[in-house]
């Protein structure tokens, strides 16, 4: 069963403890999004337009400094040959990623969405059988917004600024193909006891047994330092063999220094320094804004890497 694949090739090995170990991080620029969400093949794009390592190429980043990702904290897709050297590979990562284009990229672009069915029950989710991808997250950190900025569309989701909007296993499908979907968010701390305590019930059964799930979506607040809660999610999501792909949230938002808030790139690398010691293979993680739309592009062709290689499988 592909499920069963992908947890042979898409989840990092996890480790039960966590450790402390010290990063330096740095960002890595990629080839021509635009043109590459319509090639069939990453093999010809990366034939015609190999990108080397540019600093005028990492300024354009809406944030100043760098992440720098040590070779052995890129996600590597299956069925990938990263026997290059290092200039080829660093063009072959995800602007804001650690994550490497494999040869399974195609079909990226959205064409249309439509909204299909809330559920409440893992039983009561579609059932044609269709790849999927889970959204996921504290509440109010931009799950529903993320999903409004992958499709392009600015209320197939509802958002809101109250935190506890969305309280279903919402489906959207996209390009008749495949599916989003959103969910209610966790530590809602006005939430009552008993809402907390299902939200963990029906969406970690959900987790657990919906087959056709590709990869949950973990979304992480950049503008803000790292919670535990998100910590423990991850862990128990590695923990579980669930695949998972951070998505750092907010990272249009700029805190003042003087305020003792730290930047969205150094809350990245805060909170992937504190997990690495929970992962011996990195996780795929990524920047992104649904203010400015940063990363929308490159979750679309990891979204389709990770869809074509379950597919195949
Ligand atoms: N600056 C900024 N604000 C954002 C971003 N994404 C979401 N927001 C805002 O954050 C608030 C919550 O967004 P939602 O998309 O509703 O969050 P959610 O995770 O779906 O929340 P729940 O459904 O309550 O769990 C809204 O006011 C959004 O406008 C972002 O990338 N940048
Ligand atoms: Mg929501």
């Amino acid at each position: 069963m592909a499920f069963t694949h992908l947890h042979r090739f898409y989840l990092p090995t996890y480790f039960p403890k966590p450790q402390t170990l010290s990063t330096k991080l740095s960002l890595l620029p990629t080839p021509s999004l635009s043109k590459l969400l319509n090639r069939s093949h990453f093999s010809s794009l990366l034939a015609a337009e190999p990108l080397p390592v540019a600093e005028s190429t990492i300024a354009a980043e809406p944030f100043d400094s760098r992440i720098e990702i040590p070779r052995d904290r890129l996600f590597v897709p299956p069925e990938t040959d990263v026997a290059c050297d290092s200039s080829d590979l660093c063009a072959r990562v995800l602007k804001g990623s650690n994550i490497v284009l494999s040869k399974y990229v195609r079909d990226a672009k959205v064409d249309e969405a439509e909204f299909v069915k809330s559920s409440v029950r893992t039983e009561d989710c579609p059932s044609d059988g269709l790849p999927e991808f889970a959204l996921v997250g504290r509440s109010n950190v931009g799950k529903s917004s993320l999903l409004n900025s992958l499709v392009r569309r600015k209320k197939l989701a509802l958002t809101s600024k109250k935190p506890g909007k969305t309280q279903c296993i919402n489906h959207f499908r996209v390009n008749d193909s495949w599916y989003l979907v959103d969910l209610p968010g966790y530590g809602y701390a006005a939430a009552p006891q008993d809402l907390r305590t299902d939200w963990n019930k029906f969406t970690k059964d959900y987790f657990l047994n919906r087959s056709t799930l590709v990869s949950v979506f973990l979304l992480i607040d950049a503008s803000i330092p790292t919670k535990k809660i998100d910590l423990d999610y991850a862990s128990w999501l590695g923990e579980n063999q669930i695949p998972m792909t951070l998505v750092f949230t907010k990272c249009d938002k700029r805190k003042k220094k003087k305020n003792g808030g730290k930047r969205p790139d150094e809350n990245v690398s805060n909170f992937l320094e504190l997990i690495r010691g929970f992962f011996e293979t990195a996780p795929p993680w990524i920047m992104t804004s649904s203010v400015t739309n940063q990363g929308r592009d490159e979750i679309l062709l990891h979204m389709a890497q990770l869809r074509n290689y379950w597919l195949k499988h």
